[in-house]
């Protein structure tokens, strides 16, 4: 998983600041495509003086425009989509006299940021997904061109006046839906300080604030490790209980931390009842995909800087069947270890 999405990230590393305004991001279009039909072949029969019966010289007809869609390492919304309803390829042209083809259809390539899945609008059928950069798939296969008459000629039938028409294109809606690919997926609760922790181990800078739902769109940041390694976070806006019911920002962003290796939890040390919030996440979670539970998770509690040691101890003895740590990204402690857990977690030797 590490550096396989490398070159998508170097882009980020290089942007000071991957924060988008919030209606700049755009995770999910639905788009009307249909690609071309394929030139129908030729019948044309060969003119010439003194040959009283020429053959069949009709061209074939060229293929309908495909659809594709490209991985492009540099874009990371859908934003540039967000007004494209319709999507047409070229027809191809048909074949001619003199074995002439017919040319083919234009193809129209759409580029989606890498993590792009595509799927059938009609149906929900899963088609396929962009993971690298270049990477190219067929949304709508152009038609093939049809044969043209020279393709028919036979010892019975020395004039064919028949050709292929050409093959119809594809047509119907699709859905490209961005699920963000990051190592780290954070899950809180809003404040929680999740924001404040992906500000403090990367380059990104996301709004902070001490109000609820200050983060609106996913903020993603590369944490360098060590000797030149890193890893990718994503720090998703925070979940409330009752998130699965709509509440809060429901949970239209929880697609971002379904291709996370690891989720990271995050209850503030300031918390009533740092349990029972943690397992309300994970009920929010299992509400909207039972498979993220199967990931691997580690919890942390943040803010720790309002604790003194005494208190640190109970919290850690009401958890200990959880595995947790405690940081406080504002005073700057216990983030080298968690990175190390993280680190650990995510290359299980
Ligand atoms: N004392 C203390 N305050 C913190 C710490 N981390 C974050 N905060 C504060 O907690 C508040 C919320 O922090 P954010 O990072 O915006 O929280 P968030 O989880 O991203 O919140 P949402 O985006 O609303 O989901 C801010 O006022 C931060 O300054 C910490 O380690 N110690
Ligand atoms: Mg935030």
């Amino acid at each position: 998983m590490i550096g396989m999405h490398s070159s998508f990230f170097v882009y980020f590393a290089h942007s000071q600041d991957y924060t988008m305004a919030e209606n700049n991001f755009v995770d999910y279009v639905k788009i009307f495509c249909r690609s071309g039909n394929g030139g129908a072949g030729s019948t044309h029969l060969r003119r010439e003086k003194f040959v009283p019966k020429g053959g069949p010289d009709g061209g074939d007809g060229g293929r309908g425009g495909h659809v594709f869609v490209r991985g492009n390492a540099q874009m990371w919304t859908l934003l540039h989509l967000r007004y494209k309803r319709h999507v047409y390829a070229g027809h191809g042209g048909s074949g001619s006299g003199h074995g002439s083809f017919g040319a083919d259809g234009e193809d129209i390539t759409i580029e989606v940021p890498l993590g792009t899945v595509a799927r059938d609008a009609e149906t929900g059928e899963f088609l396929f997904e962009i993971t690298k950069d270049g990477e190219t798939q067929y949304l709508a296969k152009g038609g093939r061109g049809g044969l043209g008459n020279t393709h028919f000629k036979s010892a019975t039938n020395q004039t064919p006046r028949y050709a292929q028409p050409g093959e119809e294109g594809e047509e119907g809606w699709k859905i490209l839906e961005l699920k963000i690919l990051a190592d780290v997926g954070l899950v809180g609760f809003p404040s929680a300080g999740k924001s404040t922790l992906l500000s403090v181990v990367s380059a990104a800078k996301p709004k902070i604030a001490d109000y609820p739902f200050t983060t609106l769109v996913p903020n993603l940041g590369i944490v360098s490790y060590r000797d030149q390694q890193s890893f990718v976070m994503a720090d998703i806006p925070g979940i409330i209980e009752g998130a699965h019911e709509g509440k809060g920002l429901g949970l239209r962003f929880l697609r971002h931390i379904e291709r996370n290796s690891m989720l990271l939890f995050m209850v503030p040390a300031d918390s009533k009842d740092h349990r029972k919030e943690y397992n309300i996440l994970l009920n929010e979670l299992e509400k909207y995909n039972p498979e993220l539970l199967d990931k691997d998770r580690y919890l942390v509690i943040s803010k720790a800087d309002f604790l003194d040691e005494e208190l640190q101890r109970e919290i850690s003895a009401e958890l200990s069947d959880i595995p947790h740590s405690f940081i406080s990204s504002v005073a700057n402690q216990g983030i080298l270890q968690l990175k190390d857990k993280i680190w650990q977690i995510l290359n299980p030797s």
